[in-house]
């Protein structure tokens, strides 16, 4: 991890005390008093926190935050400046500054403010070690959103993660029901054993009873040596059965055998196997309406749904988009070995505005396309959002959009953007959820 400080500052008698004072506490200080030379080091070298001035010989500082943070997302800034406007402070910390100190001779508020923002680059690096150390999967902090609807899933989900229950998860396509099997995984006890997820509908229900049991030498023409199932996989691990609606009736009570027994048979054998793998069940279809139906076992339905979490679409957590649409553009920046672009205002605006009909995988995907087109940073032409999904224009999406943006507006502050709507705070939380 990286203890460098960039002070980007053109009173250089100024910067020279914060570098001396900022070296005797054994950090690691460079200066520079342009944003172009700030640029030149950002790209060059790792930078953890950065003191910067506002007005630069060539731009605004507090313009220039927005940039470093659509490319340095864990870098942390701290404004420095001898206006004491309000305006300033807002703007900076709107646009991910971390701090807004005025400038005086009493460094000490400059030492505090230091030491809290590598603190928090320090929990950051923290947190992605965590996150590579069980192989690999995705954790609870690799879901990204925090806002209050994505904030309840995480709670249930964390909670659920650390007993052996088995979980439901039900959400439209593309709102993240794979991601979150995963964490719960990873938040298990089970989480230094396998993870095996299968999508139910993708594939025919023979190859399906192959796949999830295995099979015997000789089960069927072309079966010439055993085959281990994804049961037998994830034994001691966790089973992830994606759309778990598509699956016949017979399949499902071969479901019910391992969560009633721990036990299975494979194609073409006579003795029964074990398995102590824990189920994770997600599906985007009614499955109390296909239990009606006579489509799904009412005996499964019970047996999977103790503990359902439910993930709302992205229309309905419209503010987690900045943080979400910031966090794919540098993942699909690095995967396309491209520069990461600037994402303009209007674009940011209109990805808040879209109804999301296919959610997260949509957004990574407009994303994408646009990135492909684009030169340097993203603008409103670049967008191409796919105008047959875009159908819903229900009044309460309409009314979701318009509290999501208040509360943008007021930088997430509930209080304030009730008293903007006219609204108490009680009837916000009732419909942001
Ligand atoms: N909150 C989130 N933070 C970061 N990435 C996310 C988040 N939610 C979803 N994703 C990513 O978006 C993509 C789609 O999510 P995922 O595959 O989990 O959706 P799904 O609900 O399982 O979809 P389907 O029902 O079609 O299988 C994945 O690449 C996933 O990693």
């Amino acid at each position: 991890m990286s203890n460098q400080i960039l002070i980007i500052e053109n009173n250089l008698d100024q910067s020279k005390k914060y570098r001396l004072l900022l070296q005797a506490k054994g950090y690691c200080v460079t200066e520079v008093d342009t944003i172009k030379s700030a640029k030149a080091i950002l790209k060059s070298s790792q930078v953890a926190v950065i003191i910067l001035a506002i007005d630069l010989p060539d731009g605004c500082g507090i313009e220039f935050i927005k940039e470093i943070k659509q490319q340095h997302i864990d870098t942390q800034i701290v404004l420095f400046t001898n206006n004491n406007s309000i305006n300033n402070a807002v703007c900076s910390i709107r646009y991910g500054a971390l701090e807004y100190i005025i400038k005086g001779e009493d460094f000490s508020e400059l030492i505090v403010s230091i030491e809290r923002a590598m603190k928090i680059v320090l929990e950051k690096f923290n947190d992605s070690l965590r996150f590579t150390e069980i192989g690999g999967l995705r954790n609870f902090h690799s879901i990204i959103g925090e806002s209050q609807t994505i904030q309840k899933v995480k709670f249930l989900g964390e909670k659920v993660a650390i007993t052996n229950a088995t979980v439901l998860l039900l959400g439209e396509t593309g709102v993240g029901k794979d991601i979150l099997a995963e964490a719960i995984h990873s938040g298990s006890s089970r989480s230094k054993h396998a993870f095996v997820a299968i999508n139910c509908s993708a594939i025919g229900q023979e190859m399906l009873e192959c796949e999830l049991f295995g099979y015997k030498a000789g089960a069927f023409t072309g079966a010439l040596k055993d085959k281990k199932g994804l049961f037998e996989e994830a034994d001691m691990g966790t089973i992830f059965l994606d759309e778990i609606g598509d699956m016949d009736l017979l399949l499902q009570s071969k479901i019910l055998r391992v969560l009633e027994n721990k036990s299975f048979i494979k194609m073409g054998d006579t003795k029964t196997a074990k398995t102590d793998c824990r189920i994770i069940a997600a599906t985007h279809v009614d499955l109390l309406d296909a239990v009606k139906k006579g489509k799904f076992r009412e005996d499964l339905y019970y047996r999977i749904s103790s503990f359902i979490i439910n993930i709302p679409p992205l229309r309905e957590r419209l503010s987690d988009i900045p943080k979400l649409s910031v966090f794919f553009v540098r993942k699909i920046a690095q995967r396309l070995h491209m520069p990461i672009p600037i994402i303009t205002d209007p674009f940011m605006n209109s990805l808040i505005n879209h109804n999301w009909p296919g959610n997260i995988r949509e957004l990574t995907n407009v994303l994408e396309k646009a990135m492909i087109l684009s030169t340097g940073s993203l603008t409103l032409d670049l967008l191409d959002f796919n105008e047959k999904e875009n159908i819903s224009s229900s009044l309460q999406v309409m009314e979701h959009r318009f509290i999501n943006n208040i509360l943008i507006d007021c930088m997430g502050n509930k209080r304030k953007a009730a008293r903007k709507l006219g609204i108490s705070i009680a009837t916000l939380y009732k419909k942001i959820g």
